[in-house]
């Protein structure tokens, strides 16, 4: 829609205020511009305290980035005031610069809820952690948290051209549908939208000295107005003035402080790093837009990079208690289409793609215990970053840089199990999209921007893929957007901060700028759950010592028994040979002893002695059938008896085989007796008395010497507790094979030898 357009519009530069003013022919317009921008105020005032029925008006009436108010309490309210005022100021300058019909505008807010505070701690470490705190485990859902509760009406995703949508109940639902959505919008659920921020810059020196104007103005900390002003002596553009509407997540005008930035935009996502699930945060803008300082800062003003690994660390002490926590750094470069380790530069790595996504192949990963060790990794990889002075920006970014810090979280629950987190934050600083006038013509400098714009081309089209919803998104187009491969469309939590120059001399940038960032904001990263591993540990060894004795006993036991059952046998066998000329009351009195047979025969329906429980009957039998059924009934019981040793020397031997096993795993040797004998071939199994073993159908096997001594088996090696065959030569310390040396003669060790 177009604007209105004026014919002329003059800005002098006041002296003592270095305000613009206006003179403007048509002063009439202008006092309706005036009346209608004060009707707009009244009107959003009202909608405000309908809304908000008991407002706190000092508390609530800035707080689209509460953590402002919550930061300072009543001084940075005040402060916010007054910025508030210095803003409303320059609005109205603007807004008169604009011409906008924006009496059409209706905007109602309601304030959300106050978030959680971001407290200088002390002047070193000063960020403390948020919301959870402590052990506070609680799963942070990544929301754009100053939303809730936001009905923001008026905003239309896309907005038309010239001046503001007209409040349409379309827009509205669709809105509202939005903001809920995104408070809504659970980690591991359906995956969450890219969130867009924007910074503009404060005006710079040279900027000032150019007499450049402001052309971005920023509305309700969520809207970014944008005027292209038209040259007074371009006659014939005067009419396609125009300017346009974006909102955001949120917007920071040039007097937002770093602390205020990194609270609204990136402070959630370390929370959520902490939680195993993965989270970047990249800037993206024009050459000197603010890119770096954003990420970076200075010594005074420290950016995003070095608040969240404050941040990170604080939370970290904070839980200690709690588990471990492992926090690994690596800092790379992309730099004319090569990738390059910052902290120990060499030669350029090579991407690959596994299981965890794209990494960089050789990369050093650092373990850092202090925020005072990642500050100078940091500083280490930024003094081997190229930086080259350009004609936009003396400290010009040549690379695109990526920090990743890789928190491992690892706690023992109480099955003795090692439950492990992971969670990576990377925090990209990419380098200016610029135009070749803008840098240099230079023959480098002119490579390194074409490279630059190379990537950010393939950012765009992978931007514009994801947008669309397209089944293929090129990442492969460049290095960066393969890297950025997870932060744009894998399981992760995004936060894009698009930087802006405020200067009308950086109109194009600017608008290319906000119309990718408008454009990222559609896109919608994958569902995924936080990265949780759980592991089972084996036992440890005074479970092991215990076990060994358990069992020790228990072959014991079944030594013994064995040990019973074969005197039982003799006395049967010595008995029934005495029984030649029995008497009943001997024979009886004799085959009432081994009574177990009979007991299980009573359990067991299916018992080795079947029939021959002795019956009254028997007694009213003579001496000969007598004699011959007890006959019988030893025979029987041989039998029984032999089945049970076997039994038992199998369990027996089994045991000894777990016992040895674990001597072994100890490093102590035990060769028991048992291991010794023959092995039978039973099937069936066979539990042993106290029940806890149950012994597999044996398999008929001969036994060598290396069954024996397993541990100094050539062929046989223990890997992670199993054994394998083949892997012989991969672990010589498992089996320093004997036999391989020269001129050995095979002997017999000392246990099997007795
Ligand atoms: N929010 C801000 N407050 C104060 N100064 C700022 C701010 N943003 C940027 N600047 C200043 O503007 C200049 C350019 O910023 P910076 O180097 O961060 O730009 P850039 O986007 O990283 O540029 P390039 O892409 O060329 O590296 C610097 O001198 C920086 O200190």
């Amino acid at each position: 829609m177009p604007v209105s357009t004026r014919s002329q519009v003059t800005v002098i530069q006041d002296q003592e205020n270095s305000r613009h003013q206006l003179r403007n022919p048509h002063h009439g317009l202008k006092e309706k511009m005036k009346a209608l921008t004060q009707l707009y105020e009244q009107q959003k005032q009202s909608s405000n305290s309908l809304r908000n029925p008991s407002p706190k008006p000092d508390q609530n009436r800035f707080s689209t980035h509460p953590s402002v108010d919550l930061l300072s309490g009543a001084g940075s309210c005040k402060q916010e005031s007054e910025s508030k005022k210095k803003s409303s100021v320059v609005d109205n300058q603007v807004m008169r610069e604009n011409s906008m019909p924006i009496s059409t505008v209706t905007k109602t807010f309601i304030l959300p809820p106050q978030r959680p505070a971001v407290v200088a701690e002390d002047a070193k470490e000063n960020i403390v952690g948020f919301g959870g705190g402590g052990n506070g485990e609680k799963i942070v859902g990544f929301t754009c948290p100053p939303r809730k509760g936001v009905l923001c009406t008026n905003v239309a995703r896309k907005l038309s051209m010239g001046g503001a949508a007209a409040c349409e109940g379309e827009g509205i639902a669709k809105n509202v549908a939005e903001e809920s959505e995104g408070v809504t919008l659970k980690l591991g659920n359906a995956g969450s939208r890219i969130l867009v921020f924007v910074r503009v810059r404060p005006s710079s020196k040279k900027e000032k000295e150019a007499g450049s104007r402001s052309c971005v103005r920023i509305v309700n900390q969520k809207e970014v107005y944008l005027t292209e002003f038209a040259n007074e002596n371009d006659y014939l553009r005067l009419k396609r003035l125009r300017g346009r509407h974006f909102t955001f997540d949120a917007s920071f005008p040039d007097s937002s402080s770093q602390l205020e930035v990194y609270s609204t935009s990136t402070s959630e996502l370390v929370e959520a790093v902490l939680q195993g699930r993965n989270g970047s945060v990249f800037c993206y803008g024009a050459t000197g837009a603010g890119k770096t300082f954003t990420m970076l800062g200075t010594v005074e003003n420290p950016g995003v990079m070095v608040l969240a690994i404050k941040d990170l660390f604080n939370k970290v002490r904070k839980r200690s208690f709690d588990g471990n926590h492992a926090v690994h750094l690596s800092y790379l470069e992309v730099y004319n289409e090569t990738v390059r380790d910052l902290l120990s530069p060499g030669r350029p790595l090579i991407l690959r793609e596994d299981k965890q996504g794209i990494v960089a192949a050789g990369l050093t990963q650092y373990r850092a215990y202090s925020t005072d060790e990642v500050m100078m990794l940091l500083q280490q990889g930024n003094r081997n970053r190229t930086t080259e002075p350009t004609r936009a920006n003396e400290t010009s970014s040549r690379s695109h840089a990526i920090l990743q810090v890789m928190v491992e979280y690892r706690v023992t629950d109480e099955r003795n199990n090692i439950v492990s987190r992971i969670g990576k934050l990377s925090l990209i600083d990419l380098a200016g999209s610029e135009r070749a006038h803008a840098t240099d013509q230079r023959t480098l400098r002119s490579l390194e921007g074409a490279n630059i714009n190379r990537s950010l081309l393939a950012l765009s089209s992978c931007i514009n893929a994801l947008v669309e919803g397209k089944k293929h998104v090129p990442y492969r187009n460049s290095k960066l957007t393969q890297l950025l491969k997870d932060s744009l469309g894998g399981p992760c939590n995004t936060v894009m901060i698009a930087n802006i120059s405020p200067s009308n001399l950086s109109f194009a940038e600017t608008q290319n700028t906000l119309h990718w960032a408008d454009r990222a904001k559609e896109i919608r990263t994958k569902a995924y759950e936080a990265n949780v591993e759980i592991t089972k540990v084996p036992i440890s060894e005074t479970d092991q010592t215990k076990l060994l004795l358990e069992l020790q006993k228990e072959n014991h036991d079944l030594r013994a028994q064995l040990a019973r059952q074969q005197q039982k046998l003799l006395t049967v066998q010595a008995q029934s040979l005495a029984a030649a000329s029995p008497t009943p009351s001997t024979i009886s009195s004799i085959l009432t002893t081994p009574p177990t047979s009979c007991r299980q025969k009573e359990r067991k329906p299916k018992s080795f002695l079947p029939r021959n429980c002795f019956t009254p009957d028997s007694k009213k039998k003579g001496p000969e059938e007598t004699v011959k059924e007890l006959k019988q009934t030893i025979k029987m019981l041989e039998a029984a008896m032999e089945k049970m040793k076997k039994d038992h020397g199998l369990q027996i031997k089994q045991k000894d085989e777990l016992i040895r096993e674990i001597s072994q795993k100890d490093g102590t040797r035990v060769v028991m007796k048992g291991n010794l004998r023959p092995r039978e071939t039973i099937t069936g199994e066979l539990k042993s008395p106290s029940g806890r073993f149950l012994s597999p159908a044996v398999r008929d096997k001969k036994r060598s010497f290396w069954d024996i001594t397993t541990a100094n088996s050539p062929s046989v090696v223990t890997l992670n507790g199993r054994k394998t065959r083949s892997h012989v030569v991969k672990e010589p310390a498992a089996a320093p094979s004997m036999l391989l040396q020269p001129g050995f003669t095979r002997q017999k060790p000392e246990s099997v030898r007795r």
